[in-house]
């Protein structure tokens, strides 16, 4: 197979930078990996652990020679760090990202390399963890990974950038960067925000009962903590940086829960039935497609 780089980049060596790194590693063993990091402790792990082939000391040191550079910081700091090594990167080198968030990144990215080709990216995979020793090679593997290039964007780069994830094992889909922010506001954002709220409102109320919430969470309780571990620097950037989106689902979730605690407050058993029944079939075609998010255990034992 005609390998689509051979020098790669990675800005950003956390959960899904070092992920990337030992996936290329794994599946393009010729490939030169070369990272770089803004936090020195980072840098030495990635060293420590022969993450890469290279670890640079500053980002305009990692990108001098490569074809393809990926952003792998918190959306909220893409544009610093592309403006960081704007005056170092090759001509004819593709930028792309992994944000969680497509239109404020693509915007930022372009206000400060206004001529590069920039191809972003999302791949839909993850873990609650974060940080270099937390990735795995195979994080991508069967998950989706969505393109969103700008209408002047080449087609050949978005073909390059197309075959590297599938190398990677994902399976890759083109989207307007506005139609990712929405699917992702409601498939992932939103159940972050859920997450985290009802998470705090637990550990408000554990003042009252005295460790209760701890000592009786069941299994709900339990995976909600799960995602409310999730990295607090990268989830705030993720709802600062897609608030449209985000505000416009979350006022549609408002009012189906005001619709359900009418339902609880007048005895409208039907209506709660219907709904834990359509539910119920969403799970269950999400399983049948194969679907089921193998974050958790993937998690655990990587831990
Ligand atoms: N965690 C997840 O499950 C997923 C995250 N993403 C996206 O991937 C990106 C990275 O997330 P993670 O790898 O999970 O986070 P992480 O916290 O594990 O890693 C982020 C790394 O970026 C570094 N960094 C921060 N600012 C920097 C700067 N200005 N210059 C250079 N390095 C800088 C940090 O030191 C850290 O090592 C985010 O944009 C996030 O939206 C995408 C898919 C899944
Ligand atoms: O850990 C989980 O359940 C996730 O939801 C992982 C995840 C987090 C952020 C993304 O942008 C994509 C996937």
């Amino acid at each position: 197979m005609m390998l689509p780089f051979a020098r790669v980049t990675i800005v950003g060596l956390g959960l899904i930078g070092s992920s990337i790194a030992r996936g290329v590693r794994s599946t393009m063993p010729t490939v030169r990996v070369t990272g770089y990091d803004a936090d020195p402790d980072v840098r030495a792990t990635a060293v420590r652990i022969d993450l890469c082939d290279d670890v640079a000391d500053s980002a305009g040191a990692a990108v001098i020679d490569a074809d393809l550079v990926v952003l792998c910081v918190p959306v909220g700091a893409m544009g610093a760090v592309a403006a960081e090594f704007a005056a170092d990167l090759p001509g004819d080198a593709i930028v792309s990202d992994v944000g969680g968030s497509k239109e404020s990144v693509i915007a930022a990215l372009r206000a400060v390399l206004p001529d590069a080709t920039i191809v972003p990216g999302h791949p839909v995979a993850g873990t609650e963890h974060s940080g270099p020793e937390s990735g795995f090679a195979t994080l991508f593997r069967g998950r989706w990974c969505i393109l969103t290039p700008e209408d002047a964007t080449p087609e050949a780069a978005v073909v390059r950038l197309r075959s590297f994830w599938e190398a990677l094992g994902a399976n890759v889909e083109i989207m307007t960067p506005r139609h990712h922010d929405l699917v992702l506001a409601v498939t992932s954002h939103v159940p972050h925000l859920i997450a985290y709220s009802i998470v705090g409102t637990a550990s408000d109320l554990e003042e009252v009962t005295q460790g209760e919430v701890i000592k009786y969470s069941a299994g709900g309780f339990r995976d909600f903590t799960r995602i409310a571990a999730s990295d607090p620097t990268m989830w705030r950037d993720v709802f600062l940086n897609n608030r449209e989106a985000v505000l416009e689902i979350l006022q549609r979730l408002t009012e189906d829960v005001t619709m359900l605690q009418r339902a609880i407050r007048w005895g409208d058993g039907d209506a709660l039935f219907d709904l834990f029944t359509r539910t119920r079939a969403i799970r269950r075609s999400i399983i049948e497609q194969g679907q089921d998010d193998p974050a958790p255990d993937f998690g655990r034992s990587h831990q």
